[in-house]
């Protein structure tokens, strides 16, 4: 298992002062910013020119997850405008392995994101295309929400794949994490943490950051 990494989501900052709210977590591993499109999802954020503005502001890497129709027309645009990773839905996708091969090529890393009623199994042999799983824990769309206890046994059976497999890609969570929920997802095998309003909900953003690090490293089995 990889060291636990901790990735603020900027949908949760003050949007007014994005590169303020971005030093804020510059303790985190990664900034996660979240693309939506009024379309796939009911809201409306940002898109890459905004991207391309944090990516020079920003003082660690940027975790991009896009939840837009038609992905695989957009997702270039993301690597192209200095996100580290290009997170994609599977569910948006009508060609994830092409769409991942040239994330890849352009530099960046790939992922691919589940909603909670999609199954993994259909995109189980397609790993090795990719460097990282997100199993929503909420449905995508909105921060704030509650986190759904239902996705954690296809979280287990993500883990499963990737151990047998001994791939080097990472499985992300995303939605509803907190000091609470934390641990139950370690322990089902996530090793990497996005946190909204957990980080900036907190007055001490980077103690809100250090302390879900350390709750994540105690409970992801050894
Ligand atoms: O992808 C998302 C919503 O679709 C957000 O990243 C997620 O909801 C984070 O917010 P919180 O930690 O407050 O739940």
């Amino acid at each position: 298992m990889q060291r636990p990494l901790v990735a603020p989501s900027i949908l949760s900052a003050d949007f007014a002062r994005l590169a303020d709210e971005l030093e804020r977590i510059s303790d985190a591993d990664w900034a996660h910013v979240d693309v939506m499109d009024a379309h796939f999802v009911p809201n409306l954020t940002l898109g890459a020119p905004v991207v391309e503005a944090l990516a020079a502001a920003s003082p660690i890497p940027l975790d991009c997850h896009l939840m837009v129709s038609d992905v695989d027309r957009w997702a270039l645009d993301y690597a192209e405008a200095g996100a580290a990773g290009v997170t994609i839905h599977a569910e948006a996708s009508a060609a994830p392995v092409r769409t991942a091969r040239a994330l890849r090529a352009a530099g960046a890393r790939a992922g691919l994101a589940l909603r909670p009623a999609t199954a993994f199994e259909a995109y189980e042999d397609l790993l090795p295309e990719v460097d990282m799983v997100l199993v929503m824990t909420v449905e995508p769309g909105f921060g704030g929400q509650e986190f759904l206890d239902v996705t954690l046994p296809k979280l287990r059976r993500v883990r499963r794949a990737v151990d047998a497999a001994d791939l080097d890609v990472r499985v992300q969570v995303d939605g509803g994490v907190s000091e609470d929920t934390i641990a139950r997802c370690a322990e089902a095998g996530a090793d990497v943490f996005v946190a909204g309003s957990a980080v900036y909900g907190a007055a001490d953003a980077a103690g809100a950051i250090a302390r879900l690090r350390e709750l994540a490293a105690a409970h992801m089995p050894r």
